[in-house]
């Protein structure tokens, strides 16, 4: 079975701001991009890698994937992630795991992406989380505090997620017909859409941080310095 991680890259970037796609503003001298090819191609357990871009800068995607051997395509993403994440899947096999992953993720590690390759030996998704620093609220419809669950109990999700492929795929199709839900990451589908399927969770890391507005490019610069 082959090990494909794929890249998503399909977002323009509108909390950043910068007016270039933030997989491709720079951080420690190299495109957030550049940074997620040069970890998942050293990594001995990865086959190959999908870059899912945004249509309008796939040609600047390709060439920072010139020099990454595992590269074997380079395709447009769609107007929301999910929507990318289900055009990366139609372009997968079946004999497939998939590690699905933020672009926009630049300080991932090696040792994340071999506990999430671990826990797919024994269980067909697995999602990386980490536990909150802080105390968690909702707000009530006036925007007043409402409730304040048990921290023990949550964790704030990150990438990658994996899968084997014919369950994110049946995942997202049912999805897909369900018009009240729109999804902001791929193991929530599994779990709302294919509840009998355990999501194995991997521990992240505080490092392992998406570049969401401009302060978070300021951060990256600093960790990866
Ligand atoms: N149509 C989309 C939207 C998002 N993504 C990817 O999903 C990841 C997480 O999304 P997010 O941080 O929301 O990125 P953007 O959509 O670019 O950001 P914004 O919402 O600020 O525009 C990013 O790597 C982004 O490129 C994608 O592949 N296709
Ligand atoms: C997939 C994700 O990064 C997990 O935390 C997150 O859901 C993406 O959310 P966004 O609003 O699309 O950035």
């Amino acid at each position: 079975m082959r090990t494909v991680a794929v890249l998503l890259a399909g977002g323009v970037g509108s909390r950043v701001g910068a007016g270039l796609p933030k997989q491709l503003l720079e951080v420690a001298g190299k495109p957030l991009l550049a940074h997620c090819l040069a970890t998942f191609d050293a990594h001995p357990g990865i086959d190959e890698i999908v870059v899912m871009m945004v249509p309008t800068h796939l040609e600047a995607a390709r060439e920072l994937a010139a020099p990454h051997a595992k590269v074997t395509a380079v395709l447009p993403g769609a107007e929301s992630r999910d929507a990318t994440t289900r055009a990366a899947l139609a372009a997968l096999g079946d004999d497939v795991l998939v590690l699905l992953h933020d672009a926009a993720r630049p300080l991932l590690d090696a040792a994340t992406i071999t506990a999430c390759l671990s826990a797919l030996a024994d269980h067909d998704a697995v999602t990386v989380a980490i536990a909150s620093a802080d105390t968690v609220i909702t707000t009530a419809a006036d925007g007043s505090m409402d409730q304040t669950p048990d921290r023990a109990g949550l964790r704030r999700l990150q990438t990658p997620q994996g899968f084997r492929a014919p369950v994110i795929r049946r995942a997202h199709e049912l999805a897909l017909a369900d018009p009240r839900f729109v999804p902001t990451d791929d193991a929530t589908v599994v779990r709302r859409y294919l509840p009998e399927v355990t999501v194995a969770v991997v521990e992240g890391s505080e490092r392992n941080l998406k570049v969401t507005t401009a302060l978070d490019l300021v951060i990256a610069e600093q960790l990866l310095r």
